[in-house]
């Protein structure tokens, strides 16, 4: 079994994979000052309350964008499983070329989720957007290039600024597809928060496909924990909740066996 982990800035996504299949997923905050042996139990528990125990874990494939927790995670493999783990990284290689001006400045996060939606849609013009602590937009064309993208921050990350940053506004929860006119101070949050996040969504769409792809049929995937929500706001043609599990898989195998057909070379521009 392979354990993946998406190590996001507010929590880090787990599931352990077994012959490129996700059997079982789980979710533990993301500690910055959270120390190897803390991480090394939290892995444990929540491996065994997903029902697949640290001892069936035989490899580990992982992206983060919280570049000082790497350590933390390779001394917690070492002693769970005795595995260093393979990082996916901007330089690795994945059959992807990546033509940000700086490749190197490129998030795991995004470029995993890019590489999940070449291995499902191969040949097909995509534009991923994964929500979660960010909105990340990626526009990765059928010839595997990488061709850039924005963010925006997410509905969790407006609600947690507009109660930090004011004296009278109230910390709220998001919740479901609120009506646009809010009345009272928590509903005009919630409907701003929402309906901003599917008006940023639209409004970048729209430019990416303008701009990337020309104005061809693109595929819009949403991804992340906030997407299905958003999805009820129309704005993906589908949405698939493992893109960026997926896509740590397939950069594991591709980095596994180099000499196999379709194998990646570096292609970093
Ligand atoms: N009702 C909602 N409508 C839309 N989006 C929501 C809603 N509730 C939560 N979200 C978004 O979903 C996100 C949670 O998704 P996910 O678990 O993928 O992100 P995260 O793990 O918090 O982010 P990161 O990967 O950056 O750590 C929240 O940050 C929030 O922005
Ligand atoms: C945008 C986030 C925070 C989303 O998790 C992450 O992908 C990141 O830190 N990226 C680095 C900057 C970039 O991707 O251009
Ligand atoms: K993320």
């Amino acid at each position: 079994m392979m354990l993946c982990l998406d190590i996001g800035n507010s929590r880090t996504k787990g599931g352990v994979a077994e012959d490129g299949e996700i059997r079982a997923r789980f979710q533990i905050d993301t500690r910055r000052t959270r120390a190897a042996e803390d991480l090394r139990a939290c892995l444990a528990q929540a491996l065994a309350e997903s029902g697949q125990p640290a001892e069936s874990i035989t490899a580990v494939s992982a992206c983060t964008v919280v570049a000082e927790l790497r350590p933390t995670v390779d001394q917690a493999c070492q002693a769970l499983f005795a595995v260093a783990p393979f990082w996916l990284e901007a330089g690795t290689e994945t059959g992807l070329t990546i033509h940000y001006h700086q490749p190197a400045e490129l998030g795991a996060d995004r470029l995993a989720a890019a590489v999940g939606a070449c291995g499902r849609w191969p040949g097909r013009d995509c534009i991923v957007i994964d929500c979660g602590t960010a909105i990340t937009f990626c526009a990765i064309d059928r010839e595997r290039n990488y061709r850039g993208g924005a963010i925006a921050p997410g509905p969790e990350l407006g609600a947690r600024a507009l109660h930090r940053e004011t004296a009278a506004l109230p910390l709220v929860e998001i919740g479901q597809a609120p009506d646009a006119l809010g009345r009272s101070t928590a509903e005009g949050i919630r409907s701003g928060l929402y309906h901003g996040a599917v008006g940023t969504i639209r409004e970048i769409t729209a430019g990416l496909k303008a701009e990337a792809f020309a104005g061809s049929e693109v595929l819009v995937v949403g991804t992340g924990g906030g997407a299905e929500r958003l999805a009820a706001g129309a704005v993906f043609d589908l949405v698939d909740p493992d893109l960026v599990l997926h896509g740590l898989i397939l950069a594991h195998e591709q980095n596994q066996s180099p000499g196999t057909p379709g194998s990646a070379r570096k292609r970093l521009k």
